[in-house]
């Protein structure tokens, strides 16, 4: 039974999903990353919000975690890369929570406009200061919005029905859906001189860090107010203290700083200042949505094997996952197969598939390949690292899909290019179902590839079979099974034993210098 680790706080509905699923839970949030380490490497799942941070290091000790779900949006609390070089499947819920943020970007720009904290705060003190507390009019204002994704776009909508303009800055929004958004499409230049409001919808990247910079803010029209509801590291925070002081920046209100939790920042008191505790997500309905989402997909993955929403793999709804595994299991065993056969100095690999098999997604097919082929250099590989560790390798991975039926109905073929030239073999499902191996380098042969084999190749010539027999009984090695093919009678032949187990050197000597043997290999599935 999968085992799953809930380490923030998440809303009850996603440890009675797991449950209603089979999946064992438990809840243990405000770990320190000590903590952590030592217990990840019971679990199979790892559930978190923006809390947990999922490092190297945790990663290193969570030997049997197979997946990381995000209950929101931002998956800069996990270190990715290492995800998948350790093979774990990331994955986030990219909706669930966008129109919640963007009411509490909304609510921040009302918050601003109108200063309500500090007139709370001082009403409250019974101060009634009513001439101090002078404010603007959101009506006919521009909002410059950097990010028009998800929650941006919920914005701008949100802004249009208070009767603002709103000019977005963002460089992958075309023409056609800045029109549909309705937004006027402008660089971050202009964004800066006309914006009354600016408000932060971007990921957090190399691109988007300290967007709002010294010089950033030097080129905003005097008066501006800016709220961040994305991260914390997208504004530089002194820069923003000096221009609120100054009063170039009249109000800022942000959700979200560089060091959380900001239990303590320079920003605390300065003039002009709102914060929130990293609130854009917290609403009933919004952490229902990320809770079920997040359970669901993670429960999906770790029984199923369906892949929705993840950032490091290939989709796979829980519908196709059935269908697709056994060609998956096939393409492991026959990038295996490649990979234990024909591993030097390669340079290209192709994944090849023809008739039924080319209506499938291709992905998680390639995936499979790789994985097998990978497995020749290093255990730690699986369907989620093997892409990047091919990658690292400088392997140029190709998927070519044929229209054309050819003699079986389905067919996967592996091809790799050597210094000899192109070598492939080629695999089909048998019933459905079934994966069998029906050709190596040119030649035919049906096996089934499991356990322990030996590969032989040799001179087609009377009375090898005998000699073979011989020599493997005496060694006390039981033939499970025996599969020939050759080239032209009389030429080259190949033959797969499968074996009870796995041949020792001494006797694979022995079968070398048998009369004709010219190569021989053991390989294992
Ligand atoms: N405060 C919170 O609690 C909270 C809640 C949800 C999401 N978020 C954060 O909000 C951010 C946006 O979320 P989303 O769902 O809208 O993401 P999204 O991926 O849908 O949209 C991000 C947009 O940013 C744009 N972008 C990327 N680089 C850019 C750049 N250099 N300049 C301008 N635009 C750029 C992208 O093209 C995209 O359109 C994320 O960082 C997310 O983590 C915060
Ligand atoms: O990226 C997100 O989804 C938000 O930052 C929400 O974070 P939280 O789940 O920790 O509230």
């Amino acid at each position: 039974m999968p085992k799953v680790l809930i380490s923030d706080k998440m809303d009850p509905k996603a440890a009675e999903i797991f449950r209603e699923r089979g999946i064992e839970v438990d809840e243990k949030t405000g770990l320190s990353k000590e903590e952590l380490a030592e217990i990840i490497g019971e679990y199979d799942g790892l559930a978190i919000r923006s809390s947990t941070k999922v490092t190297p290091k945790i990663l290193e000790a969570a030997t049997n975690l197979k997946v990381i779900g995000r209950a929101g949006i931002g998956v800069d609390n996990i270190d990715v890369p290492a995800a998948s070089s350790h093979g774990v499947v990331v994955m986030n819920t990219p909706f669930g929570n966008s129109i919640t943020t963007a009411e509490h970007a909304i609510a921040l720009m009302f918050a601003l406009a109108r200063q309500l904290p500090e007139a709370d705060t001082s009403t409250q003190a019974g101060k009634w200061e009513k001439s101090k507390f002078m404010g603007v009019e959101l009506t006919h204002k521009t909002l410059g919005l950097i990010g028009a994704g998800n929650i941006g776009s919920i914005v701008a909508d949100r802004a249009h029905g208070l009767k603002m303009k709103v000019a977005a800055y963002d460089p992958f929004l075309s023409e056609e859906r800045a029109i549909e958004l309705g937004v006027e499409k402008v660089t971050l230049d202009e964004l800066f001189a006309r914006a009354d409001f600016i408000t932060l919808h971007t990921p957090l990247t190399d691109q988007t860090r300290g967007i709002i910079s010294a010089e950033a803010i030097a080129k905003m029209k005097p008066g501006v107010r800016i709220i961040n509801c994305a991260r914390g590291g997208l504004i530089d925070e002194a820069a923003l203290k000096e221009a609120l002081e100054s009063g170039h920046v009249a109000g800022a209100a942000l959700d979200v700083f560089v060091e959380e939790p900001a239990k303590e920042n320079a920003l605390f008191g300065t003039p002009g200042l709102i914060s929130t505790p990293h609130l854009g997500a917290s609403t009933s309905e919004a952490q229902i949505n990320v809770a079920i989402q997040v359970a669901e997909q993670m429960s999906d993955y770790l029984i199923d094997g369906g892949v929705t929403n993840a950032l490091n793999m290939p989709s796979l709804s829980a519908e196709e996952a059935p269908k697709l595994r056994p060609y998956m299991e096939l393409a492991e065993k026959l990038g295996s197969l490649v990979g234990q056969l024909a591993h030097d100095a390669l340079r290209s690999i192709s994944i090849e598939l023809e008739g039924a098999a080319a209506e499938l997604n291709p992905k998680p097919i390639t995936g499979a390949v790789l994985a097998g082929f990978m497995s020749a250099f290093t255990d730690t590989v699986n369907m989620v690292n093997a892409p990047y560790l091919a990658k690292e390798r400088g392997l140029d991975v190709r998927e070519i899909r044929h229209d054309r039926e050819g003699v079986y109905h389905t067919l996967v073929r592996v091809a790799v290019m050597t210094d000899e030239g192109e070598k492939s073999v080629a695999g089909t499902l048998f019933g459905e179902a079934a994966p069998r191996l029906v050709e190596i380098f040119g030649i035919n042969i049906e096996a089934d590839l499991d356990g322990a084999m030996l590969y032989i190749v040799n001179e087609d010539k009377p009375g090898f079979i005998g000699r073979i027999g011989t020599t493997l009984g005496e060694a006390g090695v039981n033939i499970g099974n025996f599969h020939l093919g050759r080239r032209d009678g009389g030429g080259e032949a190949i033959l797969l034993l499968s074996v009870d187990q796995r041949v020792e050197e001494p006797v694979m000597w022995q079968v070398c210098n048998l009369e004709g043997v010219k190569t021989v290999k053991s390989l294992s599935f």
